[in-house]
C-alpha cells in the first residue's frame, strides 16, 4: 500500500486555497541538477516536515518556495495565486511569508521588541503590539532586552514571534532546532508546535532529524537526492514507507528477503502470512527492532536466538542477537528483558514491512 501525497487537492474541505503549492519544481545549479519534479501541496493549518540528508535539496526547496531563489521549471503558489512559474516572479519581501532560520537572524543591536516588530511595516505598528505577541509565548517583560541576554529557547520564541506577526501565509523554517541543546530541543519544539497551532499558522520546517520530524509534523516531504519520495503522516510513513531505504530512514532494520508460498514468507524470525495474492512473488520482509519481542527463553513461542550484545539505554535496551547465522537487532523494555545468554524473540506481525524486492 503507498500512502503518498494523502492530501493531494490544493483546496482545504472548507474551500480554502492551498497556503503553498509547488508543482514540478526543477532546479539547477552550474549544470547540477538539485531538484527534480518536486511537488508539495501544504494545507491551512498544516504543518509540515521536509526531511532527508544533507544535501538533498530541502533548503534550496524552501528558498524557491520563499523567493530567494527562482526555479527552472514548475510553479509555487502562494493562496492559490502564482508567484513563480516561467513569466511570473513575485519578490520574497512581497510573498506574506515567514522565517524562522537555524540562527534565528535575531539583530543583536536591536531590542526585543524592536526584533520583533522589524518585519511590521511602521504604519502597521501598533504602541503595544510587541508587548503583546511577547506575553503571549511568555515573554513578558522582556521588551527591552538584547537578544544575547536571552536563553536560545526564549530568542527561538522570539524569533517566531517576529515571523508570525505579519500574519503570514506560511512560516517557512530552516533547520530552527539544530542549534540548540538537546535538553531544551525537546521543549522548544513543543513550544513552536503550541504556538503554531494556537496562531492557526501553516508551516514548513526543514530537518535532518526524522524524531523531530515524527514529533512536529502532521506530514513529512521525505526527500532523497532532489526528489520528495514519499510524502505521508508520521504514522504512514513510519508504518508503510515507500521502500526499505525510507524505512532506514526512521530506525535500523531487520530485513529478510523470500518467496510467498501458500501466502507465507519464511524468515529465520518465524512464518510472515503476506496474502495469498502476492503468491510467487519474492518479497522483502522487514522488522523495525521493537517489533521484534523479546522473551525469556523458557517462553514456548518464538525462535531460540544467543544474545552477543546489550546496552542500557534508560528507556529500553538494545539487544544484538543471532539466530543461526543471522544477526538480529532488538530494542526492548529494560524491566522485561531477561538478563540472560539466550532468549526467545517473536515477531510482531502487524508491525511487518512488506515490499518488493529491489524496492
Ligand atoms: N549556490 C550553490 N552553488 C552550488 N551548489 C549549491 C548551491 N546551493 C546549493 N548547492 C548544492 O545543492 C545541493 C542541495 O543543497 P541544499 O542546501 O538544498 O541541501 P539540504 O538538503 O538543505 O542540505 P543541508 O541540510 O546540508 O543544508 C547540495 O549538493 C549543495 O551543495
Amino acid at each position: 500500500m503507498q500512502m503518498t501525497a494523502s492530501r493531494a487537492d490544493p483546496k482545504s474541505p472548507q474551500g480554502e486555497p492551498a497556503p503553498l503549492a509547488m508543482e514540478g519544481i526543477g532546479y539547477s545549479i552550474g549544470g547540477r541538477r538539485i531538484l527534480s519534479d518536486v511537488s508539495l501541496t501544504v494545507a491551512p493549518r498544516e504543518i509540515v516536515c521536509l526531511l532527508g540528508p544533507s544535501g538533498c535539496g530541502k533548503t534550496t526547496l524552501l528558498r524557491i518556495a520563499a523567493g530567494i531563489e527562482r526555479q527552472d521549471e514548475g510553479t509555487v503558489r502562494i493562496a492559490g495565486t502564482v508567484v513563480a512559474d516561467r513569466h511570473t516572479f513575485v519578490p520574497a519581501e512581497a510573498r506574506k511569508i515567514g522565517f524562522v532560520f537555524q540562527d534565528l537572524a535575531l539583530f543583536p543591536h536591536l531590542r526585543v521588541a524592536d526584533n520583533v516588530l522589524y518585519g511590521l511595516s511602521v504604519k502597521a505598528r501598533g504602541p503595544r503590539q510587541a508587548s503583546e505577541a511577547l506575553a503571549h509565548v511568555g515573554l513578558e517583560g522582556y521588551e527591552r532586552a538584547y537578544p544575547h541576554q536571552l536563553s536560545g529557547g526564549q530568542q527561538q520564541r522570539v524569533a517566531l514571534t517576529r515571523a508570525l506577526l505579519p500574519a503570514p501565509r506560511v512560516v517557512l523554517f530552516d533547520e530552527p532546532f539544530s542549534g540548540l541543546d538537546r535538553g531544551l530541543r525537546d521543549t522548544v519544539r513543543e513550544d513552536t508546535v503550541r504556538i503554531l497551532r494556537e496562531r492557526q499558522a501553516t508551516a514548513v520546517i526543514v530537518t535532518h532529524d526524522p524524531e523531530e520530524a515524527l514529533a512536529m509534523a502532521d506530514r513529512i516531504a521525505l526527500m532523497r537526492e532532489g526528489r520528495i519520495v514519499q510524502t505521508a503522516t508520521p504514522e504512514e510513513i513510519w508504518r508503510w514507507p515507500v521502500d526499505l531505504e525510507a524505512a532506514r530512514v526512521f530506525s535500523s532494520l531487520n530485513s529478510f528477503t523470500g518467496r510467498v508460498e501458500g501466502g507465507i514468507v519464511e524468515t529465520p524470525v518465524g512464518r510472515v502470512p503476506v496474502g495469498a495474492e502476492r503468491e510467487g512473488e519474492r518479497l522483502v520482509v522487514a522488522f523495525r527492532p521493537e517489533a521484534l519481542r523479546v522473551f525469556p527463553v523458557d517462553r514456548g513461542a518464538g525462535v531460540e536466538a544467543t544474545v552477543e550484545q546489550r546496552r542500557f539505554f534508560g528507556t529500553h535496551v538494545e539487544i544484538v542477537a543471532r539466530v543461526g547465522e543471522v544477526v538480529l537487532k532488538l530494542r526492548a523494555d529494560p524491566y522485561l528483558v531477561p538478563h540472560a545468554e539466550t532468549v526467545r524473540v517473536v515477531p510482531d506481525l502487524r508491525q511487518a514491512i512488506i515490499l518488493p524486492v529491489g524496492e
